[in-house]
């Protein structure tokens, strides 16, 4: 079955740029950027790989994305994600990054760009992968901050496919970001939001009416609310899901619990996404196999829910 999922052709609508950083790419990029770790290698790094919740999980991210400073070290780890879609025949792929993350350390907005762009570009041209870069805000941060983010993007704006919002969820409602939301779509930007991941419903409504998103990130406790259910249907609004992450992050104890096939049957456009791979222990056919191995997905699922991926691309081909 590995093999077979494996060959399937997939899309993949949410994944976090800095979330593919594999630790033996961090240490090197910390040993050619000079900088002490506080891990003594990789081993001891993947044993920190235990989380109770989204926020402990972000704690470690943030630390590991110091060691990227410069075009070159945002080059090749994108570079290194494509090459595992390359493997595992994801055709097309709309990441994420988190401008923010790397700003308020001192690293310039384009020189994160340049090398996030140019390994696209090379992706789509030596590796016939075609992208959308989506620019995520932090949604522990403010507004205004998060304004300050869009302004440096406005002149880079034909790099970007969309913007969306990530990071702490509990706390931090969509409705804190609707005027950036408002400005972004007026300056042509498609919206995308991560909500109903650890937050309630009542974030997934915010972010449909309030940021007019075209996807849920997440949005695994819609399940909660049957008036959202129906909306969701009718209006056949997608669902990018994170099977591995939303175990990882104890959304769900056990793969066995998850929701994604029963909202699969009940008529939602789920897809299947990797969010963080290097940290949630697979990229996008390890994040399948599993809901076949604890679910029980038959070929016949899989072949619908990779369908909805494609289907839920922002760019068309
Ligand atoms: N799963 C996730 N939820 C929120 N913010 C994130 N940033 C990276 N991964 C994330
Ligand atoms: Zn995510």
């Amino acid at each position: 079955m590995y093999d077979w999922l494996n060959a399937l052709p997939k899309a993949e609508l949410h994944m976090h740029l800095e979330g593919s950083l594999e630790p033996e790419l961090l240490f090197a990029l910390a040993e050619r950027n000079k900088i002490a770790l506080p891990w003594n290698d990789v081993e001891t790094l993947r044993k920190a790989y235990a989380f109770n919740n989204l926020q402990e999980f972000l704690d470690l991210y943030y630390k590991g994305a110091d060691v990227l400073r410069t075009s070159q070290d945002f080059y090749d780890l994108t570079w290194a994600y494509l090459l595992r879609c390359k493997a595992q025949n994801v055709i097309h792929t709309e990441p994420f990054f988190d401008p923010q993350t790397h700003t308020d350390r001192g690293v310039p907005f384009e020189v994160v760009l340049n090398g996030i762009a140019s390994a696209l570009k090379d992706g789509e041209q030596q590796l016939g992968i075609t992208s959308g870069l989506i620019l995520s805000f932090l949604r522990h941060l403010s507004e205004e901050q998060a304004e300050k983010t869009l302004d440096q993007a406005l002149p880079f704006r034909d790099a970007f496919v969309a913007v969306g919002l990530d990071s702490s969820e509990m706390g931090h409602p969509p409705s804190k970001f609707q005027r950036v939301f408002d400005r972004a779509r007026h300056e042509g930007f498609l919206t995308v939001a991560h909500a109903g991941e650890e937050g309630p419903p009542e974030y997934i409504w915010e972010a449909l009416d309030l940021l007019k998103i075209q996807r849920i990130d997440h949005g695994v406790r819609a399940i909660e609310d049957e008036r959202l259910m129906q909306r969701i249907i009718d209006e056949q609004i997608p669902l990018t899901v994170c099977p591995l992450s939303n175990t990882k992050l104890c959304v769900f104890d056990h793969m066995s619990q998850h929701n994604i096939l029963e909202m699969l049957e009940r008529g939602v456009k789920v897809t299947v996404n990797s969010d963080d791979p290097a940290y949630f222990g697979g990229y996008m056919t390890e994040n399948f196999h599993a809901l076949h191995t604890d679910l029980g997905m038959t070929k016949e699922q899989a072949t619908r829910l990779a369908q909805n991926g494609l289907d839920a691309r922002l760019i068309k081909p």
